[in-house]
């Protein structure tokens, strides 16, 4: 498994993590500057651990869509050259500006990811990568409104979450109808399911057609 420059396995409290180095966010164990990832609070952090090809290499263009109180986010900022990071709730928000103080490259966006072109004069083209974790009604939807801001041969790497879509329906036939919509504008490199950490999540690596 190739990891993106920055992000490492060590050590950490006797128990081999994968560490990204930079300020602490939600109390995860540190040491010697290496804060663990923990991939069951982290779909990105879960599918790096799978062995998912991400095809990030560190010092990343990323466009980040859902990033909450920045759990994730802050790890990616930790390597990436420069993270826009796209967030529609104003309390999770202020955590993430709180983060973004102390690192340069993460640009928190009070922004709805459904609207790209309410960010797109902010946010640069040919990225790297789109990092989608919404967890909304749409996630297909979404990705492919911000395949804009991807380079020809950056990669989307998403987390769909059946329930969002649909709470009682069988997770595979969500699953099948998200990908079927992704495959308008993306062709499809991987897919892994993410149980148990994150329970009935499909991990989908893909890049633009
Ligand atoms: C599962 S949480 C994200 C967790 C985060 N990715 C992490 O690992 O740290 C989903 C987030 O997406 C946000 N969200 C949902 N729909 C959105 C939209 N249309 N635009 C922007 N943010 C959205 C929610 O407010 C929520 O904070």
């Amino acid at each position: 498994m190739t990891l993106p420059e920055g992000v490492v396995y060590r050590e950490i409290d006797g128990e081999e993590r994968l560490a990204t180095q930079g300020a602490t966010v939600y109390g995860e164990p540190m040491e010697d500057g290496w804060r663990a990832w923990d991939v069951r609070r982290s779909k990105l952090g879960a599918m790096i651990d799978a062995g998912m090809d991400t095809g990030l290499t560190g010092d990343d263009g990323v466009l980040y869509l859902g990033a909450a109180n920045g759990t994730t986010a802050s790890h990616v900022a930790d390597f990436a050259r420069v993270v826009y990071a796209v967030e529609f709730a104003s309390r999770p928000m202020g955590d993430l500006v709180g983060v973004a103080e102390s690192r340069t490259g993460l640009f928190p966006l009070l922004k709805d990811a459904h609207q790209p072109e309410t960010y797109a004069h902010i946010v640069e083209d040919d990225l790297d990568a789109i990092v989608q974790d919404v967890a909304t009604r749409g996630q297909a939807r979404v990705a492919c409104a911000n395949r804009q801001f991807l380079a020809a041969d950056g990669r989307l790497l998403a987390a769909i979450k059946a329930r969002s879509e649909d709470a009682t329906a069988d997770p595979e036939s969500v699953f099948d109808a998200a990908l079927d919509e992704l495959r308008t504008t993306y062709e499809i490199l991987d897919t892994h399911r993410l149980d148990p950490h994150h329970a009935d999540h499909l991990a989908v690596v893909a890049r633009p057609r």
